[in-house]
């Protein structure tokens, strides 16, 4: 009996039309579970031995997580109205993640972070994933302030909105400075700190792209101190460019606290000039060391060539030893 026609097994030299349309319809049977267990098997072919093909399928894999999350979370998250303390929730659902990806997490300096006062976080931007790197280190009562345009995205704004993350719409310069002078008000009345990413875009360059000035009026604006924050370039594990997602250690360097006491808005174009440099420096040390470490694998790998003229250190300096308060896997 197949698909509720009796049916013979073997075709018969004097088949009935019956008979033969009913072997016809084994045949597709066979044809469409060959095909459910040959696309799989393609899939999986295609995963282990074409790098781009890798790529996508992380990317949508990471991108599906993020919607899940925030699909899941956001019902218990409006249970408690918008709220910073929400974002505990993202964090702990990003968390997981770069066990998937199997990227390794170093921190160095996070006893800077360890403090009761209120402060502003600026930090390079090179990709989404950098919200795996954000988790392992943001502190309680923070916010992101993010692109407008991930409030549309359907339950991840959701998520975000209900979690306090503070958006911007960056082509309205007016309408942004009004976000963050308020903002600059409320940190003060409801006691959170804030989290910038001052190239305002995501930058996988060689060198971190010129500093947008809100962070900074920001900061000057609440009197609050600045903690620089650096993520070591990707380029070892990931690439936009070159379609490339693999495994590989992602370090962040807390920089020692730039105070903003005293300061008004006429300081802020040497203010943001000094957190740059100090940034920018530490991201050409980390680029060293990354390029050293993969030198064998990729000797001649375009962002490595030239990186590290005078940049200060290989690895193992005593300045990264001292400062290394914490490597979570
Ligand atoms: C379970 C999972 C759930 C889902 C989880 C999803 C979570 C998502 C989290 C996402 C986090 C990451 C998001 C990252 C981003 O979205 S990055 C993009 C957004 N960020 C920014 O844009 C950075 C902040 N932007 C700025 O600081 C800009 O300055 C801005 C205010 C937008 C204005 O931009 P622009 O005009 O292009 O640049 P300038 O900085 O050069 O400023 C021009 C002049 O304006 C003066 N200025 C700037 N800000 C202020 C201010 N606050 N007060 C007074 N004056 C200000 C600035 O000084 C310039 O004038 P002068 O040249 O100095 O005279
Ligand atoms: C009803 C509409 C449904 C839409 C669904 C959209 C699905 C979105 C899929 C996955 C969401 C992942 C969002 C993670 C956000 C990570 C933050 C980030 O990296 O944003 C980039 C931003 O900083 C800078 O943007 P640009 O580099 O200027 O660009």
């Amino acid at each position: 009996m197949l698909l509720g026609i009796p049916c013979a097994i073997h075709p018969d030299p004097g088949l009935s039309s019956s008979a033969s349309s009913c072997w016809g319809n084994m045949m597709d049977v066979v044809l469409l579970h060959g095909l459910l267990l040959l696309l799989p098997l393609a899939a999986l072919l295609l995963y282990r031995y074409n790098a781009t093909f890798h790529y996508f399928c992380k990317v949508a894999f990471f991108n599906c997580w993020i919607i899940a999350m925030a699909t899941l979370l956001s019902p218990f998250a409006a249970l408690r109205g918008r709220s910073v303390e929400n974002m505990k929730l993202l964090r702990a659902a990003i968390l997981p993640l770069k066990h998937f990806y199997g990227i390794k997490m170093q921190v160095w300096g996070l006893e800077h972070l360890n403090t009761e006062e209120l402060y502003v976080i600026v930090s390079n931007h090179q990709a989404a994933l950098d919200l795996m790197g954000m988790v392992e280190i943001i502190p309680d009562r923070c916010v992101p302030i993010a692109k407008k345009e991930i409030l549309y995205m359907g339950t991840v704004g959701w998520a975000s909105w209900l979690s306090g993350i503070i958006f911007v719409d960056r082509y309205k310069r007016e309408d942004a400075i009004n976000v963050i002078s308020q903002t600059a008000r409320t940190m003060q009345r409801e006691k959170f700190r804030v989290w910038i990413f001052p190239e305002g875009t995501r930058n996988q360059d060689k060198s971190m792209l010129p500093f947008k000035r809100g962070a900074f009026h920001l900061a000057v604006q609440a009197q609050v101190p600045i903690f620089p924050v650096v993520f070591s370039p990707y380029w070892d594990f990931f690439s936009s460019k070159e379609k490339k997602f693999t495994s590989g250690t992602c370090t962040i360097q807390i920089l020692p606290k730039v105070e903003t006491q005293g300061l008004s808005s006429t300081d802020v174009p040497r203010l943001t000039d000094t957190v740059r440099q100090a940034m920018a420096d530490a991201f050409a040390e980390m680029s060293v060391s990354c390029c050293e470490d993969q030198s064998a694998e990729h000797p001649q790998h375009p962002h490595c060539a030239g990186v590290g003229a005078g940049a200060g250190r290989g690895t193992g300096s005593p300045q990264c030893e001292e400062n290394t308060t914490g490597t979570s896997n």
